[in-house]
């Protein structure tokens, strides 16, 4: 191993934080490397600075990943530390998602402030959230909520709902568990009831091709598991050339050999939904994705996408 100083580069919310310093641990006891054998670089992004607008009314791919990009292109930084649902399905030439740590849960959590369960909310109660995908399903679940933008950082938000803003909220709990606050969970939602967005859960390693250093330093802290899942839920959005615009929802698993996968998409008012399962061989988990991508898009038709992005 050489001795200069790897530098990891993340946001600097409290979750990027600890998805970083999670990546170090795991980097440490894999190669029995110290601490101060890393540096975590903290880097703003458009996304952290927008607070104000729903991000997919701001648009634009990559809010949360460009300046951190820029800084792993030109080498000033050495391996960047993403939640892969904040991933664009196509990145910047000679980058690449290189490493998938071990999926935690990948399934969302209702949060409420008095009432515990999403469904047992009474009618028109108030839910916050920022993300299309949550929106629609909520609105599919129970029309009669009502449901608002909801934006800032995790911890922001529970403090919002605490002094009783919102009557419930949806976090991941994924992101919950890394901040130790899944103690705040009031319910966690089934994924065949409120299906995740591709890629929940999991942190990924973005690096540069080609640079070897690089590869041999993540290989053993890569998931073969989580890698395949995550190979089948990306070509699944990019197959329906996912536009921050269109609620998608997607989740794949491996189980005796095979993977599943199920996907849904939805008009952002939750009154029209598709839904596909399908599964295949591990090694095909790619092709899955794209497949059941291509065939939701036919079910759907092309009038669904056009009717309002
Ligand atoms: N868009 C913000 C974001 N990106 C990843 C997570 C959670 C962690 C994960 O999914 O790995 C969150 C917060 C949330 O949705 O509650």
């Amino acid at each position: 191993m050489e001795t200069d100083l790897i530098r990891i580069g993340t946001r600097g919310s409290d979750l990027a934080l600890a998805q970083a310093r999670e990546t170090r641990t795991r980097l440490m006891s894999a190669h029995g490397m110290p601490q101060d054998a890393f540096e975590i670089v903290v880097i703003s992004t458009a996304g952290d600075r927008i607070q104000d607008r729903p991000l997919a009314e701001v648009g634009g791919k990559g809010l949360f990943t460009m300046e951190i990009e820029e800084r792993l292109a030109d080498g000033r930084i050495d391996l960047a530390v993403h939640s892969s649902k904040d991933m664009p399905t196509e990145l910047p030439e000679g980058l690449y998602l290189s490493c998938f740590l071990p999926r935690e849960d990948a399934r969302d959590a209702f949060i409420g402030h008095q009432i515990e369960k999403l469904l047992d909310l009474p009618q028109g109660a108030t839910v916050g959230s920022s993300s299309l995908r949550r929106q629609a399903l909520l609105r599919r679940l129970r029309p009669d909520l009502n449901v608002v933008l909801y934006r800032g950082n995790v911890p922001t938000r529970l403090r919002k709902l605490a002094e009783g803003e919102v009557d419930g909220t949806l976090l991941a709990m994924a992101g919950l568990r890394r901040l130790n606050l899944a103690d705040q969970v009031t319910e966690a939602l089934p994924i065949n009831m409120f299906p995740p967005a591709p890629g929940q859960g999991a942190i990924c390693i973005e690096s540069r091709m080609g640079d070897e250093r690089i590869d041999n330093l993540l290989a053993p802290i890569n998931d073969g598991e989580t890698a395949a899942a995550l190979a089948c839920e990306r070509a699944f959005l990019g197959a329906l050339d996912g536009s921050c615009r269109t609620p998608i929802a997607g989740h794949a698993h491996l189980a005796k050999g095979r993977i599943y996968f199920s996907g849904m998409i939805l008009t952002p008012d939750g009154r029209e939904a598709h839904e596909i399962e399908m599964d295949g061989t591990i090694e095909d988990a790619t092709a899955l994705g794209r497949q059941a991508g291509e065939e939701i898009r036919g079910r759907a038709g092309a009038d669904f996408f056009a009717s309002w992005t």
